[in-house]
């Protein structure tokens, strides 16, 4: 059986990567380990938190002592590291977080790996890391690392201290960037849930600056399966940008929701602006359809009508997030 730690695995992407993966492969064990942040939410995989395929450890990677213990009990044939401090708002407030989080508890990890030898490291990491594009233009794995706000920033020092591992220390270190991720299971702090709740609750929907920013919207099913084949087809050394070709204005995206849940545009209001942010995401992906065979499947009419689905039918998951419930016990 094949052994895997996933690290952020109570949060967004993590979750659903989980998930994806137990219900692929039937010879793998997972380990989660999460620290249980405002953002890890042990709902996400209540229905599978009594397999026998997996194991939820609560550890800070931040904490090289708890790191290295999970490395001493259980040699991994693989590390997918998620965990992260992810959102840029909160980056521009508390800086701090992020660079603990994303730059020292990526250090411990790789740390850790490099001690135990583990075979395979995927680096999870962001486009925007890259910075920003003016009306047109592509990142490409080549494009140089220019992040604009603390959360890029950090997540670049992260890539650099990842890439610095495989040149210096030959460790098998994989770095993956995907660009804006939606589905199930995303916490309302990030623009799509913002929008399909608020517009649920005929609450006003906060657009920063004027609503022209574009990002390129990846269904978070897609970034799991492209992740999965970096796993099992990537090269070590290598970076491999994940896209979802669904370039759109982020009123565009706002209004295509709207329209799905037969809710008002006067629900859309235009606040201050983000400080430094930044104009436009879009990501060449062409390498990794190449190199891993992998496509993004969703289209995003189809992935935005299922992702406005779930959070309707899954009303019991927010109310206990927007409530704080989901924090109790911790
Ligand atoms: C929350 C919110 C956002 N926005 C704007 C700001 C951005 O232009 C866009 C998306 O914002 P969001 O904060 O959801 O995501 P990004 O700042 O693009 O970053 C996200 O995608 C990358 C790849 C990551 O790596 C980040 O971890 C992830 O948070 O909507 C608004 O206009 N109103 C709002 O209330």
């Amino acid at each position: 059986m094949r052994k895997l730690l996933v690290t952020g695995g109570m949060g967004f992407i993590g979750s659903n990567f989980i998930l994806h993966m137990l219900s692929r492969y039937d010879d793998l064990h997972i380990t989660n380990i999460d620290a249980l942040t405002y953002a890890g939410n042990p709902d996400n995989l209540s229905d599978i938190a009594h397999s026998d395929a997996y194991r939820f450890v609560r550890a800070d990677i931040t904490d090289a002592e708890q790191v290295g213990r999970i490395f001493a009990e259980n040699p991994f044939d693989g590390v997918v590291h998620f965990a992260a401090e992810s959102h840029v708002d909160r980056s521009i407030v508390h800086p701090e977080a992020f660079v603990r989080a994303n730059v020292l508890g990526t250090f411990h990890l790789l740390e850790a790996a490099r001690r135990y030898e583990t075979p395979k490291f995927i680096h999870v990491s962001t486009d925007e890391v890259y910075g920003t594009l003016g009306d047109t233009g592509y990142f490409t794995e080549q494009s140089p690392l220019m992040p604009n706000s603390p959360y890029s920033a950090s997540k670049a020092g992260s890539d650099l201290l990842a890439r610095s591992y495989a040149q210096t220390y030959g460790l098998p270190v994989i770095i993956t960037r995907c660009s804006n991720n939606y589905g199930p299971r995303q916490f309302p702090e990030k623009l799509i849930p913002t929008i399909i709740l608020r517009a649920l609750h005929d609450e006003p929907i906060p657009i920063y600056g004027d609503g022209t920013h574009v990002r390129d919207w990846l269904y978070v099913m897609d970034h799991c399966a492209a992740i999965d084949a970096a796993l099992r087809r990537g090269i070590a050394g290598e970076v491999y940008n994940i896209g979802g070709h669904h370039e759109r204005t982020n009123l565009e995206v706002t209004r295509m929701v709207l329209q799905e849940l037969r809710k008002p545009e006067s629900l859309i209001t235009f606040v201050a602006d983000r400080l430094g942010h930044d104009k436009r995401y879009a990501i060449d992906p062409a390498k990794t359809e190449r190199e891993l065979g992998w496509r993004p499947g969703k289209e995003l009419e189809q992935g935005m009508k299922e992702t406005i689905m779930w959070y309707v039918t899954n009303r019991s998951w927010w109310e206990r997030v927007r409530s704080g419930a989901y924090l109790e016990g911790r």
